[in-house]
This record gives structure tokens, sequence and C-alpha cells, in this order.
């Protein structure tokens, strides 16, 4: 399995800055070689020379777009170009001087009065932008993505669709979770280095359509050794030394333990509840036998027993009476993947949660269990995993979450972060964006809108489960949650809509079979 380093529109401008600095290349050399890298992208995809229209904002992004336009009439394309005014001295003037062609103004009258194009490439605001748009910029913005049907296949952003924050995925000016029609939307949005956090938070997959990023020579300058934020999923064409190995296939595929027996394999325990709600338990249990745990024991109470003798019968099944029973079972030390919330009830949560986390052993907390400890909180022990969604983060982080839905606030990697040093636990938060992150400042962010069909009743138990099991299997915590959360979106794309999330553990098999070792 391999991760791409993601990083932020400040540390791009620091690698640019070095790369600058360095006097190896200058900043219009970037820009040619981010404008050509576009304008060959535009070429591979519409390899029969066309009519283009370009439009350039006054930055360094409307500069790669001037380049762009240099590149496409180079190449045959009939080229119209609308622009704002560049800075005197800028490199975006100096590419703006060497189109030899007419800019008109970059506005909505000019946008609606040339002929239409086969592309159009929106040039306008990158990681520059500082404020939502206005005036022309928004009406021109406004018109592209309100008649998608018409732009959005021909359309191609440089960097991202203007309007996008390429930190927080967030399109500034609309709201949270609710994209209006009229934001851009784009068919393919080409970036340079490496991914950006905005990429692929919030708004960001729907608004991107296809993203490419493309290599323009700053491997030399970056002035971080290892990225603390990757993405796990989805995946790049990007060169090989841009990939972290993450080194878990040995694990997935027990290869590391050679002869071992079902203990040195990970021994599991999932807290489950009384009568009546023992599915979501049993659930997260099955998870984590399929995940490869060498024995999983469910522990309700005793009155619930019975309810637990349905399959799988490689359940080991024990009552659960109250927290010096919880205690007692945890003396035997070979137990060390706790689950305890799906299906628990949370004053059963609360009554066990302090014994639980007394045990110091490796513990997920879901669902009950993250409401009880919201309303109890507690020292937590040191390779725990918080697995809320977004109305279990609010409960247990309410002041976090609330910047979180502040419009123009803090990027979900950022809230995150603070939510894990705040807990010293790791802290994932679910959703089409998955972000973990760790009290060490490390976090991932998988991303994946394509599957929709994962958000179904009792998905987060057997998320929950999975990580109990690669827990008890000894995954550090923070890689027990990232390689979970890669499983379950690869069992959910392997299995395909209509599943429930009992088809989730039953796909790991196939899954893991195809698993690749690094
Ligand atoms: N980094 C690299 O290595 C490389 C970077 N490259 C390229 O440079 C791009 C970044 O360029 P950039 O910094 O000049 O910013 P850019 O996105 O053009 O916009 C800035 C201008 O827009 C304005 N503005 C802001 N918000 C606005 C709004 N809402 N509505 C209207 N205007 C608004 C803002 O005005 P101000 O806030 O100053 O008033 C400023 O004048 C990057 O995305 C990539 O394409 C490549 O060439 C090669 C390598
Ligand atoms: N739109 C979506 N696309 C992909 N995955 C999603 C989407 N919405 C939710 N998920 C995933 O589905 C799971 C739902 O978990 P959760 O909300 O805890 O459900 P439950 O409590 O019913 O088990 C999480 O793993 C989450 O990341
Ligand atoms: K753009």
């Amino acid at each position: 399995m391999q991760d791409t380093e993601i990083i932020t529109c400040a540390q791009m401008r620091a690698i640019e800055s070095a790369a600058m600095g360095s006097g190896a290349v200058t900043g219009l050399e970037l820009m040619m070689r981010a404008g050509r890298a576009v304008a060959g992208q535009i070429r591979l995809r519409w390899p029969r020379p066309g009519r283009a229209t370009v439009l350039c904002g006054q930055g360094n992004n409307g500069g790669d777009g001037y380049v762009i336009a240099v590149a496409l009439s180079d190449a045959g394309w009939d080229v119209r170009v609308l622009g704002d005014p560049t800075r005197t001295g800028s490199d975006a003037a100096a590419a703006r001087a060497a189109w030899d062609g007419p800019v008109l103004p970059l506005t909505y009258a000019n946008l609606r009065a040339g002929p239409s194009s086969d592309i159009y490439v929106d040039a306008i605001l990158g990681t520059g932008l500082t404020r939502p748009p206005e005036g022309e910029v928004a009406a021109v913005l406004r018109h592209l993505g309100g008649d998608a049907g018409f732009y959005r296949p021909r359309l191609v952003a440089v960097d991202a669709p203007s309007g996008l924050c390429l930190d927080s995925g967030q399109v500034l000016g609309v709201g949270r979770g609710i994209l209006p029609p009229d934001a851009l939307r784009v068919a393919i949005t080409v970036t340079f280095d490496s991914p950006r956090p905005g990429h692929l938070l919030e708004h960001g997959p729907t608004v991107c359509g296809k993203l490419v990023v493309a290599d323009i020579g700053l491997e030399p300058f970056r002035t971080t050794q290892a990225a603390t934020l990757t993405a796990l999923w989805p995946r790049f064409q990007i060169p090989d030394r841009r990939l972290r190995a993450s080194a878990n296939g040995d694990w997935l595929r027990k290869k590391n333990v050679g002869a071992g027996h079902k203990y040195s394999h990970g021994s599991a325990l999932v807290i489950a509840g009384g009568p009546g709600t023992g599915g979501a338990a049993r659930l997260a249990a099955r998870a984590a036998l399929r995940v490869g745990a060498g024995l999983v024991t469910l522990g309700p109470t005793p009155d619930a027993l019975a309810e637990h003798a349905l399959p799988p019968d490689a359940l080991m099944r024990r009552p659960i009476v109250d927290a010096d029973a919880l205690t007692e079972m945890l003396s035997d030390q070979r137990l060390r993947g706790l689950c305890i919330g799906p299906g628990c009830g949370v004053p059963r949560a609360k009554a066990l949660l302090p014994a639980a986390c007394a045990a110091d052993r490796p513990m997920v907390l879901d669902a009950d269990a993250l409401t009880a400890f919201a309303e109890a909180p507690l020292p937590l022990p040191k390779d725990c995993v918080l697995t809320p969604h977004q109305g279990e983060f609010a409960r247990v982080f309410p002041d976090l979450a609330k910047e979180l839905s502040r419009l123009g606030g803090p990027d979900k990697v950022s809230v995150l972060r603070l939510a894990a040093q705040r807990s010293k636990a790791i802290v994932l938060l679910k959703g089409p964006d998955t972000v973990i992150a760790g009290p060490e400042g490390q976090a991932a962010i998988h991303s994946d809108a394509n599957i929709p069909w994962l958000a179904t009743a009792g998905a987060g138990d057997v998320l929950a489960g999975m990580i109990a099991g690669l827990l008890a299997r000894g995954l550090p915590a923070f890689n027990a949650a990232c390689v979970a959360v890669s499983l379950h979106a690869a069992a959910a794309r392997h299995h395909g809509s209509g599943l429930i999330a009992d088809d989730l553990p039953d796909a790991l098999p196939a899954v893991l079979r195809d698993w690749p070792d690094r």
C-alpha cells in the first residue's frame, strides 16, 4: 500500500521559494513548466485542435493561463484569451507579454459574446484565493457553474477550480456541505507537484473532477523530510519518490508471524450491550475476525448471551456483568484489542469505560462509548482510537465542531489535529472525506465520494471492529486506523451498490487477497 504526500498551500509556497532562492530556477520558469504541463494534459484528452477560451486572473494562476494559451496556439488551437490586468514586473505580466494575441477584459459580457469553445481553461484563481469571489470574477464563475451541462465537460482548471480553498476544500462563499448549483465544477483539474488538502476535503472532490498531478521539478527543494499528511485514497499517478510505503501488507497477510498460533495473531474483545442491541457488536466482532485477529471474544450482559448464539461460530462469547468482571477478564494480558461502544448502551459504556481504560490496552471507542466519554471524560490509554461521525464529534469536541462548521473556518485536518492533541488519542472523523489525526501531528485523508453506498447502518460498527482486530494484531494505533479505513472502503468498492454492513466483513478475504504487499 502506498500513500501520497499531501502538502498545504504554505508548504507549496515554501518549496517554491526554496527553488527560486537556490538560483536553480526562476518563478517564470516554474510558470512555464506549470502552463505547459496543463497544455499537455489538454492535448492528451483533446488530441484534435479546436477552439479554446482561456480565462486569466491577475496573479500567477492567470500567468499559467497565458503560457497555456501560447502552447495551445502553437499546437494549432484557435485561442481566445480573457484576462484581468496583471501587476507590472510580475511573472504573470511576463507570461502575458509572451502571448501575442488580443486579451479582452475578463467580464461576463465578453465571455458570453464570443463563439462557444471546445474547451474553457479556468486560470482565474489558484492558491492566492483570499476571499469569496466578487464582482466580474464572481459573475463569470456563476455563469460557468450555472450552465454546468454545457461547461463542465469542457472546463479545465489550473491548480483548482476558482473559488476552491486548497487548504480547507471549501468553495468560498457557499455553505459547507451544501453545494449550490452555480458553484464551479470542472472536468479536470491539473495541479502541480503534490495534491493539496482542499482537493480531497469537503467540496474539493466534487468540484475538481479528475485530479491530475503534474511534476514541475520541485522535488530537490522540499523542505520537509517526511510528510505529516498523506492521502490513503485516491491514488495518483505521480513519481514513486513522492509515495510513502506504509509497510502494512505483511501484517495483513500474517506473513510476519510465521508459524505463530492464534494468540500470536492477536486476541480482541468486543464489549456488547444488553438484550435486543447485539447486532452492532456482532458486526464489529465479525470484522475483527475477518481482518485477521486470531481470537475474538464478544462480551454482552449475561441476559443477552442467548441472543449471541447466532453465527459466526468462530466467535467466543463471555458475559461481562459489570466493571469488576471486565477488570477480571482483562487480567488476561493476551487480550489487547478492545472495542467498546457499538450496541453497548450509554449507561453500560459509562460504567465499563473506567475499567477498560485502566487496563491500558489498545482500544477503539465508537458510538455509545463516545457519548459516555463526552459525558464523563477520563484519561485514555496510550494506543486509543476514537471513531466519531460528525454528530459524535460534536458531542466530544463541541467547540472544535463549531469551528469546523464555521464558514471560512479552519480546515478539517487542523481541527482533527487539535482534537487528537487534546484527547491524546488517534481521532478518526468519518465521512466521504475521512480524516485521521494523531497527537504528534501525523494525519491522513481517505477521500472517496464514489462509494455512497457505504453510508449504511452498521458500516461504522464494522470499521470499529476492524480497527480493534488490527490493534489486537499489534499494529500501532495510527496505522491500524489508516489500514482499517482503507480496507473498509476497498470492501465497499469491491462489493458495489446494494451493500449492507454485513457484507463488508465478508468482502474482506477478496480484498486482502489482492492487497499489495507494500
Ligand atoms: N507555488 C508554486 O510553486 C507555483 C505556482 N503557480 C501558480 O501560481 C498560483 C498562485 O499564484 P498567486 O499566489 O499569484 O495567486 P492567484 O491564485 O493567481 O490569485 C492571486 C490574485 O487573485 C486575487 N484574489 C484573491 N482572491 C480573490 C477573489 N476572491 N476575487 C478576485 N480576486 C482575488 C489576489 O488579489 P489580492 O488578494 O492581492 O487583492 C491576487 O491578485 C498557483 O495556483 C499556480 O497556478 C505556478 O505558476 C508554478 C508554481
Ligand atoms: N457519502 C459517503 N461516502 C462514502 N462513505 C461514507 C459516506 N458517508 C458515510 N460514509 C462512511 O460510512 C460509515 C458510516 O459510519 P457511521 O456513521 O458510524 O454508521 P453506523 O453508526 O450506522 O455504523 C463510515 O465509515 C463513513 O466513513
Ligand atoms: K483556477
